[in-house]
């Protein structure tokens, strides 16, 4: 039986094929080239007191539906303005609900760091990021082998942008911090069963060094939670389905940087 990463990595290869030959790699080359220089995701992540990115979520493959988000440019503005350190836009369309449309929306409507949230495996999607105008892109080490992920590592430095490796296990955490990753992120979600263990990241983060950004990831409902996760040493909270459901996304994302700064 796949498990549902591999289930959603092969629609994702699939759309990737459409787009692959809609808009040649060199076109986007071009594309990404003529943006201007990324912002700097890890230092907005390593700024003192928790920092929080907010994420612009539409559906889940876990909960289905969860928000119609009719304007994401909006959104992320209220994100802005309850003082987010950078924005999630999830890309993934078949399970989440996202497009590269969201993305440019958000860019175009924020000057903060934007994250490029989708199951990344191929060069061809870290120049897209850049070439929508994202700074920083999502590296999931269960998704990929050694080779693949120090290769887009690289490419995604080169280019001038931050990679959150995603992390789920002490296996991954300990591929993510050989390879050299400087920003780790736990999921509190096991992505291949959708399972949320809100303890993941207190057990992981003690093998993440110091020197790192250490993200903790999903299934983070309110403030409280925040606080625990910062006092067992987030630096940074990536926050979905809270915000997009919870009816005043600028003062969710305002109690969460607050609960940080007590711990
Ligand atoms: O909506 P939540 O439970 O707050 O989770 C947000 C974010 O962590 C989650 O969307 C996520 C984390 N890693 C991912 C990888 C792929 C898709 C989605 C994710």
């Amino acid at each position: 039986m796949p498990s549902v990463l591999d289930q959603i990595i092969d629609g994702v290869r699939d759309d990737l094929s459409t787009r692959q030959q809609d808009t040649p790699l060199e076109q986007l080359q071009r594309l990404a080239e003529a943006q201007p220089a990324a912002r700097d995701g890890e230092g907005a992540l390593r700024a003192p007191g928790l920092s929080v990115i907010a994420e612009v979520k539409r559906s889940s493959p876990s909960k289905g539906a969860l928000a119609d988000i009719p304007d994401p440019a909006e959104l992320a503005t209220r994100y802005a303005a309850g003082g987010a350190s950078a924005v999630s836009v999830l890309t993934e369309a078949r399970r989440f609900g996202g497009s590269l449309a969201d993305l440019d929306a958000v860019r175009a409507a924020i000057d903060l760091p934007v994250l490029r949230k989708d199951f990344v495996v191929t060069p061809y999607q870290v120049w897209e990021a850049r070439a929508h105008g994202a700074d920083i892109i999502l590296l999931i080490v269960a998704a990929l082998d050694d080779v693949a992920l120090r290769e887009l590592m690289a490419l995604t430095r080169q280019l001038g942008m931050t990679a959150l490796v995603e992390v789920h296990d002490e296996v991954e955490t300990t591929r993510a911090v050989d390879l050299g990753a400087s920003v780790i992120g736990v999921n509190n979600r096991n992505l291949k069963t959708l399972d949320v263990d809100p303890e993941t990241f207190s057990r992981l983060a003690p093998l993440v060094p110091e020197t790192c950004v250490r993200v903790a990831e999903s299934g983070i409902r309110d403030h409280e939670d925040a606080a625990m996760l910062a006092r067992a040493g987030a630096d940074a909270v990536l926050v979905g389905e809270a915000l997009v459901t919870g009816g005043d996304p600028s003062a969710a994302v305002d109690a969460m940087r607050s609960a940080g700064v007590a711990r």
